[in-house]
């Protein structure tokens, strides 16, 4: 007589796949920004990894919208190009010589590189920046830094670096009605005619409010936020924020993620989670399974 009963590993892939039905039909119709960090991109199983995971996302009926950073791209251009890097509180201060090369990293070569990615994994994407259709409008930013030693805040002039102040979701959503995912680079004009730098976790944030996106996955090289003793911080609200930002707990970088994940989440996206891009499939994980990861901001 043959045997019929499956092989222990088949069964625990039908097992997996039941346990995401649940999270499917609670997902299906609703849209997902996802901003995939320049560190979170460097390795090009990952990448695929990634790619693989936003197409499946389509395929059960969530929208998935991309935007994508390319910060040690553009540090790496720059190197080679002779000019040097300045960050303060993780914006690149940004000159018209280093904005003209950050546009051309970010929505030249990068954009098209995760656009051939997707296709690559069976999707159809389709790459843009918030130029395209006038869809974001970008207002230049500044920021004010304290100095220690005369103890008064100090107004530090950025250069062309700008922050979303309107978007129009109506290229996007033609996009994803189409079938299509949306690939974007964040570079935008402001209504001065300007071409604005703007950090990737700001512009995914502004595009995940406009569109009242139903979850903001953020892929970065880190496990999460992690607190003083390099634990992952689970669980953060907008005051657990605030408190790690007041005792120097973040620091560079992950001040825009956590600064645009409490702004998305106060302007109605149900919840910000920043994960390990690294970690293979960390998002088909984060959607579908109950062992979710990293750490998760609600209001
Ligand atoms: N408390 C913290 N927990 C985790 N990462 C932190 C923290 N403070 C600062 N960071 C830095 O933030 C970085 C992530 O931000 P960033 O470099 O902008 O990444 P990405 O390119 O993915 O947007 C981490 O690699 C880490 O160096
Ligand atoms: C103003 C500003 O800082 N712009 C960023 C844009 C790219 C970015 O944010 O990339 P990551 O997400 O990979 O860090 C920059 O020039 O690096």
């Amino acid at each position: 007589m043959t045997d019929h009963t499956p092989h222990a590993s088949l069964l625990a892939k039908a097992e997996t796949l039941v346990e995401a039905l649940p999270y499917m039909q609670l997902h299906e119709g609703t849209t997902f920004v996802i901003k995939y960090g320049g560190h979170a991109m460097g390795d090009p199983e990952a990448a695929r990894d990634f790619a693989e995971d936003v197409v499946l996302m389509k395929a059960v009926g969530i929208n998935p919208v991309v935007v994508h950073g390319g910060g040690p791209q553009i540090g790496a251009m720059l190197k080679r190009l002779g000019v040097e890097s300045r960050f303060v509180d993780g914006l690149r201060v940004t000159d018209a010589e280093t904005a003209r090369i950050a546009e051309m990293v970010l929505a030249g070569s990068i954009n098209k590189e995760i656009v051939g990615w997707i296709d690559q994994a069976g999707g159809r994407a389709v790459g843009i920046s918030g130029r395209d259709a006038n869809f974001v409008t970008a207002e230049k930013v500044g920021r004010s830094t304290p100095d220690k030693l005369q103890g008064i805040e100090r107004h530090v002039d950025l250069g062309f670096v700008g922050e979303p102040v309107a978007v129009d979701r109506r290229i996007i959503d033609t996009l994803s009605d189409a079938g299509v995912i949306p690939v974007i680079a964040p570079i935008a004009h402001g209504a001065d005619g300007q071409t604005y730098n703007i950090n990737a976790d700001t512009m995914a944030g502004a595009i995940a409010a406009a569109l009242g996106a139903k979850r903001f996955f953020l892929l970065t090289d880190v496990p999460g936020v992690l607190d003083k003793n390099k634990e992952l911080v689970t669980d953060l609200n907008p005051a657990g924020v605030a408190a790690l930002r007041a005792d120097g707990t973040i620091s560079g970088g992950m001040i825009p993620k956590l600064e645009t994940c409490v702004m998305a989440v106060e302007q109605g996206v149900e919840a910000a989670v920043i994960l390990d891009g690294r970690v293979p499939h960390a998002m088909l994980l984060e959607i579908f399974t109950k062992r979710g990861a990293g750490t998760l901001v609600h209001a």
